[in-house]
């Protein structure tokens, strides 16, 4: 019999606890800015309408059922996700060095690209996976999960709460040659600080010259700057280097489609004759992960980006969409800001409009968060990180005294 007192009670996960704990506040000024899932003006979940245009094609189709997809799901889909992160004209796409399956949302991208990387990457010699320090929490223990180690790489400067350049490319030119190189392709999680383009080139060289492994992880495309291919701009620029890499791209937060778990993860092969060959055996190597795992993807989310991705004129309208989302943010980062030095808070602010994409990294302690939830019932995590679509023009003033009530 199973000795159920050998299972230690796990922490609970900082932020699903958070969410909880938002839920059982029962007072109405409460304002919940954890969760990286966006609200509109009202601070509701938004379907995004193309989306609902999607579902009705859908349910008007007589022939839908629910029937296994392929282990590497819906073809159309993965095609599309292709397209959509690379680019329609990419080098890697026309030479077929890209192996991509539909995964369970932006976490079963990352989790399979990790599984696979454990069981073939560098397994005859030392291998280090590098993760932004901060990054998104759960990076950590989807790499602890399949065994493989990790450190650091200093990424967000206290002091300019802006991006510590040096630090981060001092840290991965003296990683140990091939260690795999985890980036943000856009919108940073938490801090909203990406590097520049120039920064990219540089970070580009010293993974270059030492032999890195990149694993881009994708979950904001289009969500940073409201532009697709801008936001994929580092993921492109790096296979222009001739860079082998893995994409895990999410529809999560740019497609509303959280709770559907519609993703893709993508592996690229460097330009060589062999590659569809390659790419071929690479694709039945993570197919054999998949199917032992999940063994085929969730249809729904997948059929509704789909349909979306392969129709020109539901891609406008996302692209519309995703200029809404990206706009009222960037609109409540130009609010907050104003209202805190309209206030004189304390401290500087600019830093609020000079992030990108969800989340802002306002630079709050621990102690002054647990105090604002406590003294104001706002929602925050630990690390000073606030989601900017939780805020809107209802309570975005709430929010900036509340937050000087803390700082001062
Ligand atoms: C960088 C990053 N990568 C992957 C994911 C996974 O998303 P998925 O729903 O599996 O497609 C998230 C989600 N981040 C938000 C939600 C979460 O923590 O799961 C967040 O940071 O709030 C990321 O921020």
């Amino acid at each position: 019999s199973f000795n159920a007192d050998v299972v230690p009670q796990a922490p609970e996960d900082p932020l699903f606890g958070l969410m909880a704990a938002f839920r059982r506040d029962e007072d109405p000024k409460k304002v919940d800015l954890g969760i990286g899932a966006y609200r509109d003006d009202n601070a509701k979940p938004w379907v995004l309408p193309v989306v609902k245009k999607a579902d009705e094609i859908l349910r008007s189709d007589p022939n839908l059922n629910h029937e296994y997809l392929p282990i590497a799901g819906l073809a159309d889909f993965t095609t599309a996700s292709q397209k959509l992160i690379l680019g329609a004209d990419s080098p890697a796409i026309k030479e077929k060095r890209v192996a991509s399956l539909q995964t369970i949302s932006g976490t079963g991208a990352v989790h399979l690209g990790a599984l696979f990387l454990a069981k073939f990457y560098r397994t005859n010699s030392q291998r280090t996976a590098y993760f932004s320090d901060p990054t998104w929490v759960n990076h950590f223990q989807i790499f602890k999960n399949v065994h493989l180690d990790y450190l650091t790489y200093p990424y967000f400067s206290a002091k300019t709460r802006g991006l510590d350049f040096e630090g981060m490319v001092n840290t991965i030119r003296n990683a140990a040659e091939g260690s795999i190189i985890v980036l943000h392709a856009c919108a940073h999680n938490p801090t909203g600080v990406d590097p520049t383009q120039e920064q990219w080139k540089e970070i580009c060289k010293v993974m270059q010259e030492k032999k890195h492994f990149p694993f881009f992880d994708c979950a904001y495309q289009g969500f940073a700057s409201g532009d697709l291919a801008k936001d994929a701009w580092a993921v492109r620029y790096f296979i222009d280097q001739g860079f082998e890499l893995c994409i895990a791209q999410s529809y999560a937060k740019n497609f509303g489609l959280y709770g559907e778990r519609a993703g893709c993860f993508h592996f690229v092969t460097s330009a060589a004759s062999d590659a569809e060959t390659t790419v071929t055996r690479i694709a039945s190597q993570l197919a054999i992960l998949q199917r032992s795992e999940i063994s085929n993807p969730p249809a729904y989310g997948a059929r509704i980006a789909s349909t979306v991705l392969n129709n020109k004129e539901l891609f406008a309208e996302w692209e519309a969409d995703l200029r809404t989302m990206s706009g009222r943010i960037i609109e409540m980062r130009k609010a907050l800001r104003s209202k805190l030095e309209e206030l004189g808070t304390p401290g500087t602010w600019n830093h609020i409009t000079d992030q990108i994409g969800m989340f802002s990294y306002t630079g709050l302690s621990e102690a002054q968060v647990l105090k604002i939830r406590s003294d104001s019932h706002v929602y925050m995590t630990k690390n000073g990180r606030i989601s900017m679509a939780g805020l809107n023009t209802h309570n975005v003033d709430y929010f900036a005294h509340a937050v000087d009530k803390v700082v001062r």
